[in-house]
């Protein structure tokens, strides 16, 4: 059933010119939990984002916020607040000015452009031309103006874009704090890392199409391997038991064995069977990472030439420039 600020997309589909930028997607995004927006480069996150907010006509299907399109609603950022490009800020005005003109065009009162100056960090700044601002202060603008109308529903893409690290823990907090609130909070995200801190539900695309729209918990146990770490007195009549069973095992530091495919309830079930005292037993469960790879392998339009085995590095404070096309 459609909440009043739910987010539903259904059966939307865009091309450009022989591109299917979006293919027959259909999703919902609920109020009050973070949802991830996740797919490869090119995958139609953008292009999903910019329909739900009216800048571009799908060729069919429809996107609502509520029960409505978005350009249905009166006084739209009181409904819906969207950080899509952080660079669309008039250079010449003062961050205070930029967001002064969203507030009065949308009636809303001056004292929420200060609320939201603050809040984003931005007060010292506030009379400072958008042209002299850094790409992280120009992105603590664009989530400034996503705030302004204090909406129900927010929809950031890459917000952490450029973000220094405090910026990127306050984004973090604040998208858990308004879907604490019962709002409607989407985020389109390259940070896995950052993601499985943040989001509580994930929608993920490939080439256009929706690959999973489910909890981070089954996302991660779906698309992975289980695991398991151990630790033993009898190391190799441990092993000898597990590769009976026909389970792959493999070193892990002095007396640790991995083993792969297996659950602590079965690796600790055979070791007490044989009587092998167990050390340690852990359940080695995969990233974010590791299952969004796994899931998306065949789905990236744009690899690089000669990749490397997967990275696993979870090492996420890199600056990805967003192209807007
Ligand atoms: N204005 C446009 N004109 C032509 N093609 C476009 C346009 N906008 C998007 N596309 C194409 O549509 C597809 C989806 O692009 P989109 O920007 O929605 O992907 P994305 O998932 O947001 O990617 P990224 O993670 O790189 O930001 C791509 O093949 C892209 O080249």
């Amino acid at each position: 059933m459609t909440t009043a600020t739910s987010i539903d997309v259904h059966e939307l589909t865009k091309d450009y010119g022989s591109v299917r930028a979006v293919d027959g997607l259909t999703f919902r995004v609920e109020p009050g939990r973070v949802t991830g927006f996740l797919g490869p480069n090119g995958a139609g996150k953008s292009t999903t984002m910019r329909m739900v907010l009216g800048l571009d006509r799908p060729d069919s299907g429809t996107a609502t916020v509520g029960d409505r399109p978005y350009r249905e609603h009166d006084e739209p950022l009181r409904h819906v607040g969207a950080l899509l490009d952080a660079g669309a800020a008039h250079g010449a005005r003062t961050a205070r000015d930029h967001l002064l003109c969203l507030a009065l065009s949308n009636r809303l009162p001056a004292s929420r452009v200060d609320a939201v100056l603050e809040e984003s960090g931005l007060a010292a700044a506030a009379k400072r031309r958008i042209r002299t601002f850094s790409l992280g202060m120009r992105q603590r603008l664009g989530i400034a103006a996503a705030l302004l109308g204090d909406p129900p529903v927010l929809m950031l893409d890459e917000p952490a874009n450029g973000l220094d690290p405090e910026g990127i823990i306050w984004i973090r907090t604040l998208m858990k704090r308004l879907a604490g609130e019962g709002r409607t909070v989407l985020v389109s995200s390259h940070l896995m890392a950052e993601t499985a801190l943040t989001a509580d539900h994930l929608v993920v695309l490939g080439r256009g199409r929706l690959l999973a729209d489910m909890s981070m918990e089954a996302f991660i146990r779906e698309h992975s391997r289980p695991r398991v770490r151990v630790r033993t007195t009898e190391p190799e009549r441990l092993r000898a038991e597990l590769t009976r069973t026909g389970l792959t095992v493999e070193p892990d530091g002095p007396d640790h064995w991995t083993v792969d495919g297996a659950t602590p309830e079965q690796v600790g079930t055979l070791a007490a069977q044989h009587g092998i005292p167990v050390l340690e037993l852990v359940d080695d469960k995969a990233s974010l990472e590791q299952a969004y790879l796994r899931l998306t392998a065949d789905e990236a339009e744009f690899t690089a030439s000669a990749p490397t085995s997967a990275p696993t590095s979870e090492d996420e404070n890199v600056n990805t420039t967003k192209q807007e096309v």
